[in-house]
């Protein structure tokens, strides 16, 4: 799994390089505007052929910095290079200070505000480069609104120059995505649309999360040079941070993890062992079994060797007429459940798709009495939306809760309402301070969903399952999606997986098989994805 930087990490990571005098902040800068340049190149080739004009917008930090190399390259390059500078160039930090010198020998620089910026529509450039602000952004960005205007204009607008961010677009809070100054009436007015951003050592979270990837587009990495065993000397010499501090100029390690491919498949994902676990997925009342037949479907396809649906006696014969492999066991009430579970052989439980809250409420105590691993979701969060405290007070180490944004917000109030106050400065309260915050109440696993899936552990592990750039999947937000990722997680429980890695990987196997369907999928699809997933990946 790559990592996701906060900015003050990246900050400690980058003056850990240059205090152990392995590099220093200028050279720093020029690998930054190169790999920005590179990059430009390696989308654009035919813009390395011949000569093209470029208009270059500094900032007054480091990313500013950044942009004055790109211009001194391209102008290196044989380009027509125009640059703008916000701010005072005397107040410039000291590393930019000494680029914005260097180019003033090339070439001159316009001041850039409301007033005077007066580059039109038609200006003949075939790049901008918005190099504004970058992981630095402390407050709302619309104060050089028409920048924005421009700039947007031009990223949404075909045969029109290219829009590059350098590190990420002016705008979006480098720690959690989302447009600092952001305003519903206006929700695309506190950010530059970039073609393609060009990002230095790792990306950062708010390339993920909320609506940074809007704003980003394309994201490129490129390296500047700064070693793994600098950042593993980093980590040995800095304190673990704890769940209550870990955001913020304070959080300087709890590195978020950007869920990849599970290392696990190809190798030892364990076909062949003797027991695949026994799931079993609580169900509803007749008429209402359709969600818990597709969390059944899900934990079966992703391989628990057994699973039993357990709805109301009443409904056992629907839902006969519509299983085959999955197994049933008519679970009347909570004594039933109990008597149920005296069988240890049932190692995963899943309650809530189509359980109904009442029932959520007799089943849920009993379920997690047994302390078994167990999934909560839907109505199984719902039903405590009066009382999550006494939820709390029964959760265990092996729960999963997966929740998405209604039911977050009606277990956790205080937590949803700090995640939706006005992001007015930066660096802003983020889902993932949100998860981590969630997880560290609940005493267990949170998978908050999204396209920007966090999931957290109470210990402060967390990591992000993206849906976005090349493993974007719109359609996967389909009526029972959330079903069958209840059914996924449940289903690697079963397997002997520890909650959070079957959080993950079941995250990341729901987005590959809406990927391997693609649009037009519902629900029932996504468990059929898995053998062909499987397949393409050598499971
Ligand atoms: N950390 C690193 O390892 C590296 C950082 N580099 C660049 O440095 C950048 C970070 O530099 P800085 O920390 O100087 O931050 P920025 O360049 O993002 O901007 C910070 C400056 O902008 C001001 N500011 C913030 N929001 C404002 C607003 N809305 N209106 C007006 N002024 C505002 C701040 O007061 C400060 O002066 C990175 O994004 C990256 O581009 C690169 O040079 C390479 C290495
Ligand atoms: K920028």
């Amino acid at each position: 799994m790559s990592e996701l930087l906060t900015a003050a990490q990246m900050r400690a990571i980058e003056q850990a390089a240059i205090e152990s005098d392995e590099v220093t902040g200028l050279e720093l800068m020029e690998r930054a505007g190169r790999g920005v340049v590179e990059a430009i190149f390696e989308e654009w080739p035919e813009l390395a052929k011949t000569s093209h004009k470029a208009v270059v917008l500094c900032g007054p930090g480091n990313n500013g910095g950044d942009g004055f190399v790109v211009a001194r390259l391209l102008k290196k390059w044989g380009w027509e290079v125009e640059v703008f500078l916000y701010g005072d160039a005397e107040k410039l930090p000291p590393d930019a200070r000494v680029s914005y010198g260097r180019w003033v020998e090339l070439g001159e620089v316009k001041p850039l505000g409301d007033a005077d910026f007066d580059i039109d529509h038609d200006m003949g450039a075939k790049v901008v480069i918005d190099a504004i602000f970058g992981t630095g952004l402390s407050r709302p960005f619309y104060t050089i609104g028409v920048v924005q205007d421009t700039l947007n204009y031009y990223s949404s607008s075909k045969d029109m120059p290219n829009v590059v961010s350098v590190d990420i677009p002016s705008g979006i809070c480098a720690d959690s995505g989302r447009y600092i100054g952001y305003d519903d009436e206006n929700p695309f007015d506190s950010c530059v649309w970039a073609n393609l951003t060009v990002s230095f050592h790792s990306e950062k979270l708010g390339h993920r999360l909320s609506l940074g990837p809007i704003g980003v587009q394309k994201i490129v990495v490129k390296s500047i040079g700064i070693g793994r065993d600098l950042k593993q000397r980093w980590e040995e010499t800095t304190p673990i941070s704890t769940p209550d501090a870990t955001r913020g100029a304070g959080q300087v390690n709890g590195i978020v993890k950007l869920v990849s491919k599970p290392t696990w498949i190809g190798k030892n994902y364990g076909w062949n062992k003797f027991s695949h676990g026994h799931a079993l997925i609580l169900s509803g009342t007749s008429g209402k079994g359709g969600a818990a037949r597709l969390s059944a479907r899900g934990a079966l396809r992703i391989g628990a060797g057994l699973v039993t649906v357990a709805p109301t006696p009443g409904a056992l014969q629907e839902n006969a007429a519509r299983l085959d492999a999955v197994m049933l066991s008519p679970v009347g009430d909570a004594q039933t459940l109990q008597a149920v579970l005296a069988d240890e052989r049932f190692n995963a439980l899943c309650l809530g798709p189509g359980l109904g809250v009442e029932r959520a409420r007799d089943l849920v105590p009993v379920a997690l009495a047994a302390k078994r691993a167990t999934v909560l979701d839907a109505d199984a969060l719902t039903a405590f939306k009066d009382d999550p405290s006494a939820l709390f007070d029964m959760l265990h180490e092996n729960c999963v809760l997966t929740p998405h944004a209604g039911e977050f917000a009606r277990l956790f109030p205080d937590i949803d309402k700090k995640l939706n106050a006005p992001a007015a400065k930066g660096p802003a309260y983020s889902k993932v301070d949100a998860t981590r915050d969630a997880a560290a109440q609940a005493g267990c696993v949170v998978l908050f969903k999204g396209p920007d899936t966090v999931i957290a552990a109470p210990d402060g592990a967390c990591s992000i399952n993206s849906a976005a750039y090349e493993r974007s999947a719109p359609w996967l937000a389909t009526a029972g999606s959330g079903d069958v990722l209840a059914g996924f997680i449940t289903g690697l429980l079963a397997r002997g997986f520890a909650p959070m890695p079957a959080a993950e990987t079941a995250a990341w196997l729901h987005v590959e098989c809406a990927l391997e369907f693609g649009p037009g999928l519902i629900a029932e699809d996504l468990p059929e994805q898995l053998p062909s997933v499987f397949r393409r990946l050598g499971a």
